[in-house]
C-alpha cells in the first residue's frame, strides 16, 4: 500500500512555513488504517516487546492498535495535568511549542521492554521526552515506530541509536 498517498499536507499550518501532515485521511480509510498497524506489526516481527508506550493524541492513533494487535499492554504519556495517580514528568520541545509530559509512576516496571509508538516523528522532541519517562522507571527501550518521519528535522539522532521504524518519510 502507498501510504503516503493517504496523508493529506497541509501548508503554513499551524503556523507559517510548517508542512503539517495531516494523517486524518488515513485514519478515515480503514483499510489503509489496518494496513499501516499491520505493516507497523510486520516491521517489528523480531524485536521483543512488553509494552507499548504512546504519547497524547496521535501516539494514541497509533500504539493502541498496535498494542491490541501484538497483545501486549498500552501506557499512555498524557500533557502535564491530566493523569489521575501520582505521575513524574519530563518536559520537551517540538516543531511549534513546548510543554511538560507525564506517565503513571506504576505503568512500567523495572526491565520491561518497552516499544515507544507514535503517528509523527518530527525534532524528536517529544520523543525525547517520552524516552526519559521510560528510562526513569528503569524501562528497558527497544524501538520506536512511527507512520512518518520528517528526515529534514533529524529527530532519529536525538534518540541515540534506538532501533527507528517509519512507513513513510519526507526530505
Ligand atoms: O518530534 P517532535 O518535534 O516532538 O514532533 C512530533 C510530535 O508532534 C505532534 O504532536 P503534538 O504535540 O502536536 O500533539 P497532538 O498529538 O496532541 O496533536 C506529533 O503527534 C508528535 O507527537
Ligand atoms: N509537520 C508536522 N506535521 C504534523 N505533525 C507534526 N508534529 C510536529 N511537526 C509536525
Amino acid at each position: 500500500m502507498n501510504f503516503k498517498e493517504k496523508i493529506r499536507v497541509i501548508p503554513d499550518y499551524p503556523q507559517p512555513g510548517i508542512r503539517f501532515k495531516d494523517i486524518t485521511t488515513l485514519l478515515q480509510d480503514g483499510a489503509a488504517y489496518r494496513a499501516a498497524i499491520d505493516e507497523l506489526k510486520e516491521q517489528l516481527k523480531d524485536v521483543e516487546i512488553d509494552v507499548i508506550v504512546g504519547p497524547e493524541a496521535r501516539g494514541f492513533v497509533v500504539g493502541a492498535p498496535l498494542a491490541y494487535a501484538l497483545g501486549v499492554g498500552f501506557v499512555p504519556v498524557r500533557k502535564k495535568g491530566k493523569l489521575p495517580g501520582e505521575t513524574i514528568e519530563a518536559s520537551y520541545s517540538l516543531e511549534y511549542g513546548k510543554d511538560l509530559l507525564a506517565m503513571h509512576k506504576d505503568a512500567i516496571k523495572p526491565g520491561q521492554k518497552v516499544l515507544i509508538a507514535d503517528d509523527l516523528l518530527a525534532t524528536g522532541g517529544t520523543i525525547s521526552a517520552t524516552l526519559d519517562l521510560v528510562k526513569q522507571l528503569q524501562g528497558v527501550p527497544v524501538a520506536a515506530a512511527f507512520l512518518i518521519e520528517l528526515n529534514y528535522l533529524e529527530g532519529r539522532k536525538k534518540l541515540d541509536g534506538l532501533n527507528v521504524v517509519s512507513l513513510v518519510q519526507y526530505d
